[in-house]
């Protein structure tokens, strides 16, 4: 990873009906990083994804990729830079597993370009790194929750973008798939922002910003930030942290607090 940024997001902000949802967040997404987008419900995590993935123009505020402003750049442009995951991507449409991951290969065609060896190569690729080539014929509608989050993930990578955005990916997934993701997302040649409700995979992150109320309260290395006075000002927990016996990741023990 190096520290040069690769999204900018300056003071950026938004409202509905006059109320704000997110509030004057200034973010540098670095080249290469994992970056984990923690906070309570209803916090601006999803609003914050979707600004910076250029589906939701900002209140006010500016979004720059590699210094260019995201708000003067084509659908398409865009979305060859930056892909969104978001949580409730869903099809009635009768398709198939690989069908679905053929789809985010639709940014690179024109009519100059058509389907060609390199979007094969990419599906390939990309129903392999989520372990869905055994099932690349299934129909989408035949699908647990779990699997077809494997399958957004290959739509997405697919789709071979610098800037990979994903709204709660472990949602659905059992222990060993949702570790799996996470060390997918971690080795793939993709800058990551992630939205994630487990403080434990947080943790895996390079980085963690921590949103509140729709404002940004904390940025770092996770083990910097996530102390136990931000666990209780932000999510209403006393927090243990615990370390692993068998030198393993850090573990986390919570207790509810009843009144604050
Ligand atoms: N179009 C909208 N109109 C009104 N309120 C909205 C709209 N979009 C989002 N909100 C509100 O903004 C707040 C932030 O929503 P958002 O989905 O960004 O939070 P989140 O941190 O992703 O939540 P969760 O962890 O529950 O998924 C919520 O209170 C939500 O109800």
């Amino acid at each position: 990873m190096n520290h040069t940024a690769i999204l900018d997001a300056h003071g950026i902000g938004w409202s509905v009906q006059g109320q704000p949802i997110v509030s004057n967040v200034d973010i540098s997404v670095r080249h290469g990083e994992t970056l984990g987008l923690i906070g309570p419900n209803g916090s601006g995590k999803s609003t914050l994804l979707r600004m910076l993935a250029g589906l939701l123009t900002p209140t006010y505020g500016e979004i720059c990729f590699d210094g260019k402003p995201i708000q003067q750049m084509s659908r398409r442009q865009i979305a060859r830079l930056i892909t969104l995951v978001s949580q409730q991507a869903e099809t009635e449409d009768r398709i198939t597993v690989r069908d679905a991951v053929e789809l985010g290969r639709t940014p690179w065609l024109t009519a100059l370009s058509p389907w060609g060896a390199d979007d094969e190569a990419a599906v390939n690729q990309a129903l392999r790194a989520v372990d869905m080539e055994a099932m690349s014929t299934r129909e989408w509608n035949t699908l647990s929750g779990g699997e077809r989050q494997r399958v957004h993930i290959a739509r997405a990578h697919a789709q071979s973008p610098q800037l990979l955005l994903l709204d709660e990916p472990t949602n659905h997934l059992d222990i060993h798939h949702q570790l799996a993701i996470l060390d997918l997302v971690k080795t793939l040649p993709v800058t990551s922002v992630i939205a994630l409700h487990d403080i434990h995979h947080a943790l895996r992150c390079d980085r963690v910003m921590v949103l509140k109320a729709g404002k940004k309260v904390a940025l770092g290395p996770p083990a910097d930030i996530l102390t136990s006075d931000l666990m209780r000002h932000v999510f209403s927990v006393d927090a243990r942290i615990v370390p692993d016996p068998a030198g393993g990741a850090s573990l986390i023990s919570f207790q509810r607090i009843h009144s604050i």
